[in-house]
């Protein structure tokens, strides 16, 4: 009964030890849902039986639907570890509550601590999505979009930029605080950095979103669109639902980012098309070979960005853009026209001279340059030179 901390059955009911889902993941993983409909039909709830009545209510579907999205999350991530895709998606948890037919049992809460930062930053997105998708359901973004204002290219702002100076077209990014660095810049005008770094010769722009860790936020997103840049903005979120992506859209994005270590293969195949669909580029972020490898096999994708910072010990080795792109990689990638972008821990004329000897046509700069009193000065210092048209 390891697990089981409590539980009480209905009389004359007799079951065997129910395993939390986290010690014995598959127990629960391969039911199918006739068994679960198997189960409800001999076992109708508690409260079916104190009404007297059998038959399904309004909150046994609502329960019904809780299971589903239950299932879902779990499966989610057993496909996701079977990409070697470290993150859970949601907590290892126990089905709903209510769940349990004529039981009732609480599993005790071992194993649902997140693991690492990036765990927990998507661990809360996931509750965070959940709650903005009740309030802004997808079709009333569908329409909105519909009406919105033409993207800009991303891709080509940077392939531009990288034929005009010879140096690696810049993203240079609008960002207040990370979970690692803590607050980066306390004076902090997301509009007025933006038109710094317009100034400065940056390509491109990344707006953190996500409030919680990076302290960013859509409002800084949609305001830098407004005041007047005409740089590409790639938002700078933590996607993990298609819905997010519409979103980004509507609140002036160009371009977005999808985390290999995060989104299973299916996901980034499926989140490339709704990009395109959509006029938005794909930024995929990978830090290591396998998940490189991964997204080697994917069609469509343009722009692989290579973060120096592993998101899960926040360790950061600018020679992981060297070692990724070495060999049959780095072969494969310029056979593909893809474009690369070094990403993270750049701080020198020296560390961009050595990314882009390993490869990289575009870079993303963050901590150096929004640290400066002038931002825009700030790029001048990262590439040695000023880069401004
Ligand atoms: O501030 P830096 O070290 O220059 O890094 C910028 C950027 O690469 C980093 O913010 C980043 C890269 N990938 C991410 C994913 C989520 C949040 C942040 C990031």
């Amino acid at each position: 009964m390891e697990g089981l901390v409590s539980m009480k059955t209905a009389p004359g009911i007799s079951f065997h030890s129910i395993p939390s889902p986290n010690q014995r993941p598959n127990f629960f993983l391969r039911r199918s849902s006739m068994d679960l409909q198997h189960r409800r039909f001999h076992f109708p709830s508690i409260r079916a039986q104190q009404s007297g009545t059998i038959f399904p209510g309004k909150e046994d579907e609502e329960d019904s639907l809780k299971l589903r999205e239950w299932e879902v999350g779990m499966l989610q991530n057993e496909v996701a570890a079977s990409q070697g895709i470290r993150i859970r998606r949601r907590p290892p948890s126990g089905p709903p509550l209510h769940y349990v037919g004529p039981f009732e049992f609480r599993l005790q809460n071992e194993g649902n601590t997140p693991r690492n930062m990036l765990e927990e930053i998507v661990w809360h997105k996931d509750v965070e999505v959940s709650q903005m998708k009740e309030k802004k359901p997808l079709l009333s973004l569908k329409k909105v979009i519909e009406n919105a204002p033409p993207t800009r290219d991303f891709v080509g702002s940077l392939k531009a930029a990288h034929l005009r100076t010879g140096l690696p077209g810049l993203i240079a990014e609008v960002k207040k605080a990370s979970p690692s660095r803590g607050i980066l810049r306390e004076n902090f005008d997301p509009a007025e950095i933006a038109r710094a770094y317009e100034k400065g010769g940056a390509a491109c722009l990344s707006v953190l979103t996500d409030e919680k860790y990076f302290k960013g936020s859509f409002e800084n997103l949609e305001a830098i669109r407004n005041a007047g840049v005409k740089c590409p903005l790639l938002c700078k979120e933590f996607v993990i639902d298609a819905w997010q992506i519409y979103y980004a859209r509507i609140k002036g994005a160009d371009a977005i980012l999808l985390i290999a270590a995060v989104l299973p293969d299916l996901d980034i195949r499926y989140m490339i098309k709704i990009c395109k669909m959509l006029g938005l580029a794909a930024l995929v972020e990978v830090h290591d070979e396998r998940e490189m490898d991964r997204v080697l096999g994917i069609e469509g994708i343009e722009l692989i960005g290579i973060n120096n910072r592993n998101l899960e010990t926040f360790e950061v080795d600018i020679s992981n853009t060297k070692k990724l792109l070495e060999g049959e990689r780095g072969q494969m990638i310029r056979k593909k026209d893809i474009i690369v972008v070094g990403e993270s821990g750049l701080f020198t004329p020296d560390d961009v001279a050595y990314v882009q000897e390993a490869g990289v046509k575009a870079v993303l700069v963050g901590e150096s340059i929004v640290k400066q009193s002038d931002p825009g000065k700030g790029i001048s210092g990262l590439f040695g030179k000023d880069i401004s048209l």
